[in-house]
């Protein structure tokens, strides 16, 4: 019964077929291309019924070849259409029909197919076959196939969910009918053989099923019409399925197990095969490191790691006399540099150290040095140490002294320190930093008996010494002796410009022996060019002036000249560098920086202030430091609470105590600077003295006081943006709150060293407290008793921001920055500054974000518009007339000469 016939299909159409729907598609014609080029089958757009679903497989296989593709009905276009592009491969389960292509066959294959092994015995029901499996298919049983082809024919409604067939399904002719129609063909003189009718059946049930269809076509549009309900529970249906379809498949895309309806994974041996771990792809981009190695890779500071001085090399004997001086133990930065840095056998190289301010960088090279220095019983130049400004220096120089004197009794020599920045006349300088030396010349006798007999060969000798007896070094030589002039020290801390100088005027001023060159505050010294300071420095260097191996000493470091370049804001620009041809570098940075990088102090907190009102900005500051004082006798209170009353009671009295203080101190600067100051200094002098006469001379100003006459306990120091910014801000200040007039000091670039060397003396003993500075002392200064700063301006860049702030919060101590924000600064700030917003772009490192802190209105409050009440700006315009009426008092002095 299965030997019927099939003809070949024609060539094109036989091409276009799925070749596992017909017998010969399994044992493919050798003519035949290969499966793999073979075109994609035309969808299958024929439906079945669910009643032929017992149809014999091998039935099922004949009938099934008949072109569909092309010959689709017209009525069924449309459905296709829809079906097409868009199905879900979820919705349309085509995972059983191994030959039916279906439009969505392009979408990704599930992952189950990949990770869920097939079953030994594996029943059609969880069969997730792949559409490439045709062959396998092919070769499975009749009855497994049977099973296929009801889930086949099933899943066949789920493609054509749209299409009117679908409901089709209604039109269950009855047995009477068929049999009719089964016995009109013979009616119709068709003659087959009695024996072949039961063989024929099925081609007159396709028959009548066509009739039927042809029927449904013309009655298609009343048929979808009166089975909509029919249409929209089928579509309901199919949703269904698909949701439980995509339930059933677990996050990973697996098959979930389901206890009722299959059969547990141990009998069927579908335990999992172990799966290599997922391999995360490295998204890691290839850089380049443009930097040299000792640059990219530094050696790291650890905070943690403080040791004691013996342990690095210091003698004991100067380690207990640091410690009588306050430097208990090294801190990390000279935990790391000091052995570095410390004499040794072996040849050493150039080191530069960037590390955050007050982290203690001056000690780390300041001791090393000075105790290689005090093995050389003479004194001669073999150090020198640039820095950027006068105050730095001295600063230096006294860290220079407290390490010297830690080494006297260890050794005879005590190392002399000096210092060039232009303070003094030149001619003072060089007597202070130069000396003459009688040295014995056995020539001068050759010398003195050729002069006597050819006076007129040593004419110009003669003139030479005539200007040599207007040196103020002249020394008239001894007999068979010559003058040489010599450096008198073995440090000189100095300012670039200074240090040029000499190099060029001063007679004798040599660096034959000098080893040690330091650059403190090297971004800046480098980034500007201080009458190309460096390249004369080198070219001195660079030779031994005629005194081979003067800078090579046993028991010493090896190299020519020890270079050691410092900053807390070092620039990652190698360019910098490489002006300062070093040496086998090493750089030493603090442990989570790089170079490039500028980090805070880690007990540092930032604060932001917005200024809702730029033009009332002094009112602003004002509140702050009322409010700064609140907090520290809060501090106290809390500490004292027993106290309470009995402090209040002294608090007023040391606060006229200390007034009184600050008064005779102000008192003595006004004095010694009135005579000698210049006149720029003469306004400051006007800004921050309390001077007696002065007082009486001033008109005083109506200001009612914002501030309860109280201790102001706390100290700040304030940064505008210009000299005169800072000294009508002090004066400003001054005439606002009274009480604080005593306790405000002014550093800026016009104040006269010894002024501003005054300033800061009085600030450290505390009788100052306020200090307001243009970015002079930004750099460098250490103020260990500060505990504010206050930004009253924006600083100009990063590193200034870093070097302002990095003011307090020093050698391990907690400090507090506070920055007024203007509307049209704020953007810049907490881009730029804080780090934080779009497109932040900052290189500071810190712990803690900046804090934004708003000043709320005054309980009196005004109308709400503005954060202070209306009594407090009505004085501070009184305050503002009265500055006005100040300045030109002064400038018509200015003008008169008076
Ligand atoms: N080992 C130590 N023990 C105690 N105090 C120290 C020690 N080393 C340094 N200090 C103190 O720490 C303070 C800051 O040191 P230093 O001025 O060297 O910092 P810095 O890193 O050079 O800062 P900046 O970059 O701002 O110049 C100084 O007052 C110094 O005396």
């Amino acid at each position: 019964m299965y030997n019927r016939y099939i003809p070949p299909p024609k060539p094109k159409a036989a091409q276009a077929q799925p070749p596992a729907r017909t017998p010969a598609a399994a044992s493919p014609a050798p003519s035949q291309p290969p499966r793999s080029y073979a075109p994609p089958p035309p969808p299958a757009q024929s439906y079945i019924h669910p009643s032929r679903a017992h149809v014999h497989p091998q039935e099922q296989y004949e009938q099934e070849p008949e072109p569909t593709g092309p010959k689709t009905p017209s009525w069924l276009q449309p459905y296709v259409r829809r079906v097409d592009p868009n199905a879900k491969p979820t919705k349309i389960t085509f995972g059983d029909g191994d030959d039916v292509p279906a439009p969505v066959i392009s979408a990704p294959a599930p992952k189950i197919e990949e990770k869920v092994p097939e079953p030994a015995e594996e029943k059609p029901k969880k069969s997730k076959r792949s559409k490439t499996d045709d062959d396998d298919v092919a070769e499975q049983k009749p009855k497994k196939r049977k099973k296929e082809s009801k889930k086949e024919s099933k899943k066949e409604v789920v493609v054509e969910e749209d299409t009117p067939e679908e409901v089709e399904p209604i039109p269950e002719v009855p047995e009477s009918k068929l049999a009719q129609d089964d016995a009109q063909p013979e009616v119709d003189g068709v003659a087959e053989e009695a024996e072949e009718k039961d063989k024929r059946k099925p081609k007159r049930e396709k028959k009548k099923k066509k009739a039927a269809v042809e029927e449904t076509e013309e009655d298609d549009t009343g048929v979808r019409s009166r089975h909509k309900a029919v249409f929209e529970k089928v579509e309901k249906a199919l949703r269904a399925q698909a949701a439980a379809e995509e339930d059933a498949m677990d996050v990973d895309g697996e098959e979930k197990v389901d206890d009722e309806e299959e059969e547990p994974a141990v009998e069927h041996g579908l335990e999992p095969i172990p799966q290599p771990t997922p391999v995360v792809p490295d998204e890691s981009q290839l850089t380049y490191e443009t930097l040299p190695p000792w640059l990219a890779s530094p050696i790291q500071a650890t905070d943690d790691m403080r040791r004691p001085f013996e342990e690095l090399g210091i003698p004991s004997e100067s380690a207990k006399i640091l410690k009588e001086k306050g430097f208990n133990d090294a801190f990390a930065v000279q935990t790391v540099v000091l052995p570095m840095l410390l004499p040794q056998p072996d040849r050493q190289g150039d080191l530069v150290i960037a590390a955050p301010t007050g982290s203690g960088k001056t000690l780390s090279y300041v001791l090393p040095m000075i105790q290689d220095l005090s093995y050389y019983p003479l004194t001669r130049l073999r150090a020198i140490i640039v820095l950027p400004t006068r105050d730095l220096v001295q600063q230096v120089q006294q860290a220079c002294e407290a390490c010297a004197s830690a080494y006297t009794n260890w050794k005879d020599k005590k190392v002399r320190i000096g210092t060039a920045v232009g303070n003094k006349s030149f001619k003072e300088e060089q007597l202070e930093i130069m000396t003459t030396k009688q040295q014995y010349n056995p020539d001068g006798y050759e010398r003195w008996k050729q002069k006597q007999r050819r006076p007129w060969d040593f004419l110009e000798d003669d003139a030479e010494d005539e200007l040599d007896a207007n040196d103020p070094h002249y020394v008239e030589p001894l007999p068979y002796h010559t003058v040489e002039h010599v450096p008198n020290v073995d440090i000189l801390i100095c300012t670039p410009g200074r240090l040029v100088d000499h190099i060029d005027k001063t007679r004798g001023f040599k660096l034959t022996y000098v080893r040690w060159l330091v650059v403190d505050e090297a971004d800046k010294l480098l980034s500007q060019d201080y009458q190309e300071w460096l390249n004369a420095v080198l070219k001195k260097l660079n030779t031994d002036e005629g005194k081979p191996h003067c800078r090579s000493f046993a028991k010493s470091n090896k190299s020519g000249v020890r270079k050691v370049i410092l900053s807390a804001t070092m620039a990652k620009d190698i360019s910098l560098f490489n002006q300062l041809k070093l040496s086998r570098p090493k750089l030493v940075v603090l442990q989570g920086t790089k170079a490039g990088e500028q980090s805070l102090p880690p007990l540092l907190k930032e604060s932001a202030i917005k200024i809702r009102d730029p033009s009332l900005k002094p009112l602003y500051l004002v509140d702050l430091l009322n409010s700064l004082t609140a907090i520290n006798e809060e501090t106290v209170t809390k500490v004292e609470e027993a106290k309470e009353s009995a402090s209040e009671t002294s608090d007023s009295e040391s606060s006229s105590d200390s007034d009184s203080d600050s008064s005779s101190d102000s008192d003595s600067d006004s004095d010694s600077d009135s005579g000698s100051d210049s006149d720029s200094d003469s306004s400051s002098d006007s800004s921050s003295s309390s001077d007696s006469e002065s007082e009486a001379e001033k008109p005083k100003p109506k200001v009612k006081a914002t501030t309860p006459k109280r201790k102001f306990d706390t100290t700040v120091l304030i940064f505008t943006k210009s000299n005169e910014a800072a000294l009508r801000l002090s004066r400003l200040l001054a005439l606002l709150v009274p009480d604080l007039e005593p306790l405000i000091g002014t550093l800026t670039s016009s104040t006269q060293t010894s002024r501003r060397t005054r300033t800061l003396r009085a600030f450290s003993r505390g009788k100052v407290r306020i200090l307001v500075a243009s970015d002079l002392v930004s750099r460098g200064i250490d103020l260990l008793n500060l505990e504010h700063v206050i930004n009253y301006d924006l600083p100009m860049s990063e590193t200034s921001y870093v070097h302002r702030v990095g003011r307090t919060a020093r050698a391990g101590r907690a400090g507090h920055s506070w920055t007024l924000l203007e509307h049209s600064q704020a953007r810049r700030f907490w881009r730029d500054f804080a780090g934080e917003g779009k497109n932040a772009t900052t290189s500071i490192m810190r712990t803690a974000p900046v804090e934004r802190v708003r000043i709320t209105a005054t309980p009196e409050g005004g109308d709400g518009k503005t954060d202070f009440a209306d009594d407090r700006v009505a004085a501070y315009e009184v305050a503002l007339k009265q500055l006005q009426k100040e300045a030109t008092l002064g400038a018509q002095r200015e003008k008169t000469g008076a």
